[in-house]
């Protein structure tokens, strides 16, 4: 481990050579300009248990020149011999699973389960990609001229930077850089502050896995930091391409910077994602899988059901089995192993939940379960919350929630239904629970958003593109083509054919 002195990780790795906490820039691991660091907390505690650098616009120059050095080498190796470093970085991260997952828990607070979940989920990416390396095709079109001739080719643009956020540290990163590795491009990360550890080893086993220096530059920094450090990214003349996951509202002030220099842009931003349940869905099949997606990372997933809207006929039976699971939810640090549901992973995730409950009771809404910080606990705990009651007023039905706040409105018609799951700007996510096929296709076509899960809640997967539309953002990130298509430029050749009559 890098330079801290006062900090310990609470317990073992297997492999300890994979815990770095210095940026990591051209195959070097580094400290910033200024010298200054700042903490990385434990949302399970509270308590600090390491320390980063704290780079600012000063250290962009440096690793963007490094990156484009790096690429202008990287863009010449061939697809195959990417994809071969995209699968070595792959089995890497399979190899250390257990130790990436420890360190997970103690960033972002998620229960050990949960967090092998998201390594399993984030190599499907790495995976993925390197399949997708040698899957980039130009074209040859049929001229309307006889002596002309039409092509395209594809050519990664060059550096990317990702500003990625801090509740699915290792997916996010995956999918973005796996993405971009593939396409030939290379890239610079900005972590979240809060989880600048687990990108650390991955950088690392990016080094092991032969990716050239420079190909996976890393520059930590603190919250107060971040606004001008992502600037100085955004505006560097060298990055020609920018992936951001995060709030809508800072993905605007990305967009707006970008478009100065009319830089391509990947938005993946806030979601308002509305679940809908009808009379005749399989109840066990809905009640497990909007479970599992509402109280994923407790509540902090940008796709995850923040409106729950249930039929009459069933909102009854539907509400006592969702209030009676919630009560069996052990709320603990992520490293116990009888915990079910981790803390938020930031104080300020527990001042939100806080206004949101006493937004809605304040409006009418009624409480079922939970609605309080958990007493008598270190660290950022929120009881499992079932609110009823819930209308459109109320901010808890119409901002993005982020912690394990679960509300429920009644319906009667589709009609209805549908009209309210997409009064909202938000467009990331919908879910929808029928056992009528042509509802499910009706659905499926009128609701508002870039993934529609239909009888399921977990439609997130290396091959399916990922991406919102309305204010959750442009642009798609995993699936076939699409989200290696966002690190590519198309040249279009035309070529006059002399001798062919
Ligand atoms: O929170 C956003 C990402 C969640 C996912 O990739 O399933």
């Amino acid at each position: 481990m890098g330079s801290a002195q006062n900090y310990e990780l609470p317990c073992k790795l297997n492999n300890p050579d994979l815990l770095h906490n210095l940026s990591f820039v051209h195959g070097e691991w580094r400290k910033s300009k200024s010298g200054k660091t700042f903490e990385v907390v434990d949302p399970g505690t509270g308590k600090a248990w390491t320390e980063c650098p704290t780079n600012d616009a000063s250290d962009v120059d440096e690793a963007v020149q490094s990156s484009q050095n790096c690429f202008e080498e990287y863009r010449k190796i061939s697809p195959r011999a990417r994809a071969q470093m995209l699968f070595k970085w792959d089995s890497l991260i399979r190899e250390n699973k257990e130790d990436i997952a420890t360190i997970l828990v103690y960033e972002t607070g998620k229960p050990r389960a949960e967090a092998y979940g998201e390594i399993d989920y984030s190599t499907g990416f790495t995976w993925w990609f390197a399949g997708e390396a040698e899957r980039i095709q130009g074209s040859v079109f049929t001229p309307a001229l006889p002596d002309r001739r039409v092509f395209t080719i594809k050519q990664p643009l060059g550096v990317a930077a990702a500003l990625v956020p801090w509740n699915f540290p290792i997916a996010m990163i995956l999918r973005k850089a796996g993405a971009a590795l593939a396409a030939g491009c290379t890239m610079i990360v900005k972590p979240s502050p809060e989880t600048p550890i687990t990108i650390l080893t991955l950088a690392y086993l990016a080094d092991k896995a032969g990716f050239p220096k420079g190909a996976l530059n890393v520059l930590t920094t603190d919250l107060d930091k971040t606004p001008e450090l992502s600037e100085a990214l955004c505006r560097h003349e060298l990055v020609k391409k920018v992936s951001f996951t995060g709030s809508t509202r800072v993905g605007k002030l990305v967009a707006r910077i970008c478009s100065d220099n009319l830089k391509k842009v990947t938005l993946e931003l806030g979601g308002n994602c509305p679940v809908l349940i009808f009379d005749d869905a399989n109840i066990d099949q809905a009640m497990s899988q909007i479970f599992a997606l509402k109280y994923r990372h407790a509540g902090q997933a940008c796709i995850t059901a923040n409106r729950i809207y249930v039929q009459s006929g069933i909102f009854d039976n539907f509400l006592e089995r969702w209030n009676a699971e919630t009560q069996k939810i052990v709320v603990g640090h992520g490293s116990e192993k009888e915990t079910t549901m981790g803390p938020v992973t930031t104080p300020r995730g527990i001042e939100k939940a806080l206004a949101l409950v006493s937004d809605a009771k304040s409006k009418g809404a009624k409480i079922h379960t939970g609605g309080h910080k958990v007493s008598g606990k270190g660290g950022y705990f929120f009881e499992p919350t079932v609110i009823t009651g819930v209308t459109p007023d109320m901010d808890i039905a119409s901002e993005e929630i982020f912690a394990p706040l679960c509300s429920f409105l009644k319906f009667e018609t589709e009609e209805e239904v549908v009209k309210a799951a997409n009064d909202t700007s938000m467009g990331l996510a919908s879910y929808c629970f029928t056992k009528n096929v042509d509802r499910l296709w009706r659905l499926f076509e009128n609701l508002e958003a870039g993934m529609i899960g239909l009888n399921t809640g977990n439609s997130s997967a290396a091959e399916s593109p990922f991406g919102g539309i309305k204010q959750s953002g442009y642009g798609k990130e995993s699936g076939k083509d699409v989200a290696v298509a966002e690190y590519l430029i198309s040249k279009t050749g035309t070529f006059t054919l002399e001798g062919q009559s």
